[in-house]
């Protein structure tokens, strides 16, 4: 066995393991990281990049069909399923080298390409290594679930690790999940040509504001996708041509199957009774400092099952550096942390949804909307469906909600404006160009004003007092 003493090592070489492996490294702290699969983890190789460039595709293949009331005659596209995965394999190999081994190593981390398990509260055996370090940093992710669906195990079916090797389009996908996974994979697969159902046990993007998520689900049900709701799948079994789902509403036949219901947490390797480290369901259990029951090792990212996304995962790495490297407190919040969804239309959500902010604040919450179909930018371009939703307390938003083109984007502001507790008058008193889609936040702003200003008696007072005195 050889042996290395380090001062951190960082298990999982994914979006947050990465984070703090660079920032680490890169203060002066040695640093060994452990990968037993593929650098970059979910987000590069399964996950967010595949996922947006398939949508990419998608959107292509769309805006053929799409293009009567600019004087463009629509067509149906021709479509090769298989091309699209070229642009899905190029779009993964260009990133791909900035998540590299090569270019960690250049960085000055060890990097071994093994997967890592604790023998003790301070070493971890990886391959034919063992690992001393003052610190771990605990970066595994998760994976998809796999329900215990009777039949499930006895039919082929993808998850979001398989379909993106995919060559051959689906004649007939049926997707079980209508979370995030789920609906983005249904809509880029629809535009692509394939038929799709949609099985979701609940409410399809159930954690989503109703309003909000409806604008989505209407438009890709308008798309042909067909989205069953309150339809639990309950058992699977093989037909001659693909697979019947039998779900609490009846038997659902398609071509292919994609499983979508969540995840767990990648525990299992990681022997983590040995090291102290409590783990339940959801996964490695942490304090708001990200630190485990073991007080060496920290973990961050999908593994601690709190929200799951690539912008998270790189938060927490950012937590934990801070008080690693210099000591210093470091708490984790969660209210200023957008998440978005890339259908199209793209829905985005910060803070608390309405209903949260309701029964948060209760009277004191006033919610202003404003349309899509009121901005400049989004007539010119036919993109006026969509709105956004901003939920304020004492002229301080504590929730975002917008559905419509580019929502990812526009949240951005959001996150600005929350991350720093600014107020909706830092958003009314900033000038955007014109004619922006970005113009949408202010307008928002200029609701929540507008009747103060424009509705008040005291004002208009004021202002007529003021104009009888000025020369
Ligand atoms: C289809 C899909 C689409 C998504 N789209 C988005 C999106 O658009 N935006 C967004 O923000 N998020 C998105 N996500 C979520 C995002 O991918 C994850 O939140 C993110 O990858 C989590 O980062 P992580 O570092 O915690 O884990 P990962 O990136 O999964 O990395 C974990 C790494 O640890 C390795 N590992 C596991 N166990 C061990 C061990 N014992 N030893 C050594 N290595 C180990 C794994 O092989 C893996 O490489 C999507 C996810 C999926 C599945
Ligand atoms: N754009 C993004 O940022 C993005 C995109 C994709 C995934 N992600 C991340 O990945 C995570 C996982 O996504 P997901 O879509 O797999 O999970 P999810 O938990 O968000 O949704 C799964 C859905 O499956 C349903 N379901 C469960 N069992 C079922 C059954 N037997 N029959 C029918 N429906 C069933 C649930 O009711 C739920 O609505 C997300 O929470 C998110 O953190 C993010």
């Amino acid at each position: 066995m050889k042996r290395i003493k380090t001062d951190i090592c960082v298990i999982g070489a994914g979006s947050g393991g990465l984070s703090v492996a660079a920032g680490a490294s890169q203060m002066g702290a040695q640093v060994v990281l452990l990968e037993g699969h593929r650098m970059g983890g979910d987000c590069l190789n399964y996950g967010c990049v595949p996922s947006k460039a398939l949508l990419a595709a998608g959107k292509a293949a769309q805006a053929m069909r799409e293009g009567r009331p600019f004087g463009v005659t629509p067509v149906d596209p021709e479509i090769s399923y298989t091309a699209a995965k070229d642009h899905v394999r190029r779009a993964i190999e260009t990133i791909e080298p900035v998540d590299s081994q090569e270019r960690f190593e250049g960085l000055g981390v060890t990097v071994l390409r093994e997967y890592g398990s604790f023998v003790s509260e301070t070493e971890v055996e990886a391959g034919d290594t063992t690992i001393s370090a003052r610190r771990f940093v605990i970066a595994t992710g998760s994976s998809p679930f796999v329900p215990p669906i009777d039949g499930l195990s006895e039919v082929p079916f993808w998850t979001n690790e398989t379909i993106f090797d995919l060559r051959d389009a689906p004649e007939h996908l049926i997707v079980i999940g209508g979370g995030p996974i789920g609906l983005e994979m249904a809509q880029a697969h629809r535009r692509l040509g394939c038929r799709v159902t949609v099985v979701e046990a609940m409410e399809a993007l159930g954690a989503e504001d109703p309003e909000i998520r409806a604008v989505v689900l209407q438009r890709l049900r308008e798309e042909g996708v067909d989205i069953r709701e309150t339809c639990a799948a309950e058992g699977v079994r093989q037909r001659p041509n693909g697979v019947v789902v039998e779900t609490s509403a009846g038997p659902i036949s398609g071509s292919h199957l994609l499983v979508a219901v969540g995840r767990v947490p990648n525990v299992e390797r990681l022997n983590a009774e040995a090291a102290g480290i409590d783990v339940d369901r959801r996964g490695i259990k942490v304090d708001a400092n990200l630190r485990t029951s073991n007080r060496r090792v920290h973990a961050i990212g999908d593994v601690v099952g709190g929200a799951q996304f690539t912008h998270v995962a790189g938060y927490h790495a950012g937590v934990i550096i801070r008080s690693m490297l210099f000591g210093l407190p470091a708490r984790t919040r969660t209210d200023h942390i957008p998440h978005a969804t890339y259908t199209d239309p793209e829905l985005s959500q910060i803070g608390l949804t309405e209903a949260e902010a309701r029964a948060t604040h209760g009277d004191r919450l006033e919610v202003v909307r404003f349309p899509y179909a009121e901005n400049d930018r989004a007539i010119a371009e036919g993109r006026t469906t969509g709105l956004i939703k901003v939920m304020v307390v004492k002229g301080r938003p504590v929730g975002v909600s917008i559905v419509g083109s580019q929502a990812g984007e526009m949240i951005g502001l959001w996150a600005l404006v929350m991350a720093n507790k600014l107020k909706m008058s830092a958003v009314a008193g900033t000038v955007l160009p014109y004619p922006t889609l970005g113009e949408v936040n202010k307008q928002a702003a200029g609701a929540y004003f507008s009747p103060r200003l424009f509705d008040s008696p005291w004002v208009k007072k004021f202002v007529g007092f003021i104009q009888r005195r000025i020369p």
